[in-house]
């Protein structure tokens, strides 16, 4: 699903680079957190699986594909295969819950009546049913929170990447969030999240993946990578 060999990446700018000689490999179906301070090159990392950024040494694949040799016109139809959810939700205002949803559809030109099934399905599976025409402002953050997994899920993507997505809730929601993101796991899709908390690492008991300034320093599936301070 996803290798990483050697991966470097540097900002312009910057004396140290953002991530530094990563190699790791993620399997189809996994959940992994990935873990480190402000600054560890988290969304660096995140960012080189959407290619919103290039590696600058070694080589990303994704979904068995080198994001280095990918066609700038073929990112989109990668893209596809992915959901992203964000600490900020990122949902259109001014669309209902049931329009967010089906934009996500809509963008890659699936069909009216395949959309109106689906929409209601996954709003259902993300304990939204009966909520299909609030507007976002309306909502509270944990279900605006939903509303963006059902977003991103509702193409029933291979990897779902999330961005502290309970970044902007209370422990309490962060669990349901987490129940739900544990649930589209089940389904068969691969799920990385990048997270500060860790109560939520310890609760979930999954793999997790430790960057500091920019290096792997812990992968707790595969034993500790041999940095030394
Ligand atoms: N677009 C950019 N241009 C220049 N430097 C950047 C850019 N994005 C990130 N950096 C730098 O790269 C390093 C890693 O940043 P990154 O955002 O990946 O860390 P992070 O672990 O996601 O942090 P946080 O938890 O605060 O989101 C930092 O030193 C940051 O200043």
């Amino acid at each position: 699903m996803i290798r990483f060999d050697n991966v470097s990446k540097s900002y312009p700018k910057q004396n140290r680079p953002a991530l530094r000689d990563v190699s790791l490999e993620v399997e189809k179906g996994e959940f992994v957190f990935l873990v480190g301070s402000s600054g560890s090159g988290k969304s660096t990392f995140l960012r080189l699986l959407l290619r919103e950024e290039r590696a600058s040494q070694g080589q990303v694949h994704v979904l068995g594909k080198d994001l280095a040799r990918l066609s700038n016109w073929k990112v989109p139809q990668m893209r596809r295969q992915l959901g992203t959810v964000f600490q900020d939700f990122r949902l259109l205002p001014n669309k209902t819950v049931a329009e967010n949803v089906a934009f996500a559809q809509e963008v890659i030109g699936k069909p009216r009546g395949e959309i109106r099934k689906a929409v209601p399905q996954v709003l259902d599976l993300v304990g939204l049913g009966g909520k299909e025409d609030r507007m976002p402002g309306e909502l509270s953050g944990g279900e605006q929170q939903r509303v963006a997994i059902a977003r991103a899920f509702v193409n029933r993507p291979m990897l779902l990447i999330a961005d502290e997505p309970t970044g902007n809730l209370d422990p309490q929601t962060s669990v349901g969030i987490m129940k739900l993101l544990d649930r589209i796991n089940r389904t068969g899709t691969t799920v990385v999240m990048a997270t500060h908390d860790q109560q939520i690492v310890d609760q979930m008991r999954k793999r997790v993946i430790e960057l500091e300034k920019g290096r792997l320093v812990r992968d707790q599936s595969r034993g500790v990578y041999g940095y030394q301070h």
